[in-house]
């Protein structure tokens, strides 16, 4: 992400200059002379010394998981930065993070109003919009009551425990001909390409009852795009902070507003054909049944939290959005950690030999009987830590931390790359090692260090889609480990170091891939 701030400044006279020169001085008085009080008894925030008008965005730079985690090592585990003209508190460490977001959860559970978020959604987002709590608790409850109605329940097939393990089956299956096919018919594949496709077509059938061919150029259309969605959305983008760039042009801004235009075109469209075949006695999906929601609602005069049909109906945009990103950037890097580590991968797959055999699918009862798989995903969750920050959270009123004083309204970033590189923590943090969650007897999984690994968040505002996250990435990557073998394309040597965004992704990259029965 482009932090470059001075080369948009073009060619300027003398007295522009004195002009701009004294804005930037009584602007930094100004800011100086509203700096809060610090109540007795608390300290003022340490932190690196902020410029007039653009804060510290030189020093947060292109890789703020980097820099503020290299701060951190200086200021301690709370410590503020300024990015443009806003103050914002960064916290590390993974005992004052559980201090925050649980201890005084009710007091870090907000969400800035960030000048990206209004794109989002249409500005009515429950993960990025600042709602009013009890709005957002009301819509946070409906999103987490239809997820979990619509992946436990049944599906056709009863030879599965529930739809999501039958809907993950079977996209499973056809991810891993897909990828012998494309490799034997081109040569080599994007996995990014085509695991997105398939983890789309899971929350595709919970949400909206239906499945996309990999081919479909309306779904691949924005899908294939959300690495600029990240961009844009991670935490540190410069235009939420410095107002003046919201008019300076950007492509990356431009991609960001089209994408999201893209996306709820896409979904309106198919909330309008559901309100048109709409049944009470017939629901379908977690489309259906938030519509549903919205009749009964007008039924019940004492409900006390009015929340607009737009913003219930609206709740699948959320779950739609979150529900393929997140889960096919963890599988990507799963599969580029294969290749990486090919003896790590040959271990994976005689595991499953042993233990689920090759003629059947995994599900997931074999969990249990996995253990170097399940610390396999816990290493590619803890080493990438594709979600470096969490989405941005803010104070809902002045409060304390550590001693020192955080006033309400205050952004606030959490680090979760921090959490999960603490040499505090982990042995030997940067080197990549699922054993090291394995306890002595080499077959069982080490459930306290599994624990301290950050990737969902915590507290009030953690993700609602944990369950199924961790249901799909383990069910695709067993699938995939049992069928296939992943192999570099020769002369296309990785990179994995991360592209920064809200989700951090890997170089797009070209893999081969071949049958494992074939061999
Ligand atoms: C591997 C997969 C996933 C990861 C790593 C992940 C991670 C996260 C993180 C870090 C947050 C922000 C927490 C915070 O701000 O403190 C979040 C929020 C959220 N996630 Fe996930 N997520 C995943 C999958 C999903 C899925 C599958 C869904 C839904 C189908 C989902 C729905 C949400 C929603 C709605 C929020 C916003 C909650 C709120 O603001 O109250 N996530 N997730």
């Amino acid at each position: 992400m482009a932090l470059m701030i001075l080369p948009l400044v073009g060619p300027v006279s003398v007295s522009e200059s004195l002009l701009a020169m004294a804005t930037v001085c009584i602007v930094y008085l100004l800011m100086r002379l509203l700096r809060s009080d610090i109540p007795e008894g608390l300290q003022r925030l340490p932190g690196p010394k902020p410029l007039p008008i653009i804060g510290n965005v030189l020093e947060v730079g292109a890789n703020p998981h980097l820099s503020l985690t290299a701060m951190s090592e200086r200021f301690g585990q709370v410590y503020q930065i300024q990015i443009g003209m806003r103050p914002v508190v960064v916290l590390n460490g993974s005992e004052t993070i559980r201090q925050a977001l649980i201890k005084q959860g009710e007091e870090f559970a907000s969400r800035p109003d960030l000048y990206s978020f209004q794109f989002i959604n249409n500005g009515k987002s429950l993960a990025f919009s600042s709602d009013q709590a009890g709005v957002w608790r009301t819509r946070r409850k409906l999103a987490m009551n239809a997820l979990r109605s619509f992946s436990t329940i049944k599906g056709s097939d009863l030879g599965y425990s529930c739809v999501l393990e039958e809907h993950v089956c079977k996209e499973g299956e056809y991810l891993v001909k897909q990828l012998s096919n494309v490799t034997e018919a081109s040569g080599s594949f994007d996995p990014f390409r085509h695991i997105v496709v398939s983890v789309a077509n899971v929350i595709c059938g919970m949400c909206f009852g239906r499945r996309y061919n990999h081919d479909d150029q309306e779904l691949l259309s924005f899908v294939n795009l959300s690495d600029e969605f990240g961009q844009v959305a991670g935490s540190g983008n410069p235009a939420d902070f410095i107002p003046f760039l919201r008019f300076l042009p950007s492509r990356t801004m431009k991609t960001f507003m089209d994408i999201n235009d893209r996306f709820n075109v896409f979904v309106q469209k198919i909330v309008t054909e559901h309100y048109r075949t709409f049944d009470k006695n017939n629901i379908r999906d977690i489309t259906d049944s938030l519509i549903d929601h919205c009749e009964d609602r007008k039924l019940d005069e004492n409900s006390n939290v009015q929340v607009s049909d737009e913003k219930i109906v609206g709740i699948v945009n959320d779950l739609f959005g979150a529900g393929f990103d997140t889960i096919s950037t963890a599988l990507s890097w799963a599969v580029v950690y294969l290749v990486a580590y090919p003896e790590i991968q040959e271990k994976l797959h005689q595991e499953m030999k042993d233990s689920v055999g090759l003629e059947r699918t995994p599900l997931l009862s074999d969990k249990a009987n996995l253990p170097l798989l399940e610390a396999f995903i816990l290493e590619l969750f803890r080493h990438s830590s594709f979600l470096p920050f969490t989405i941005p959270h803010c104070t809902t009123k002045d409060t304390a931390l550590n001693g020192y004083f955080i006033p309400k309204d205050t952004c606030v970033f959490i680090n979760q790359w921090q959490v999960n590189h603490d040499p505090a923590l982990w042995k030997d943090p940067s080197s990549f090692s699922p054993e090291r969650f394995l306890n002595a007897d080499g077959v069982t999984v080490n459930k306290m260090d599994a624990e301290k690994v950050m990737v969902f968040g915590m507290g009030k505002r953690h993700c609602i889609g944990e369950a199924i996250g961790r249901t799909e990435v383990f069910l695709f990557l067993a699938i995939l480990v049992q069928k296939l073998r992943f192999h570099e394309l020769p002369g296309h040597p990785l990179d994995l170091t991360p592209e920064y965004g809200l989700t951090m992704k890997h170089k797009r990259c070209q893999l081969r891939a071949s049958l494992r029965v074939q061999e």
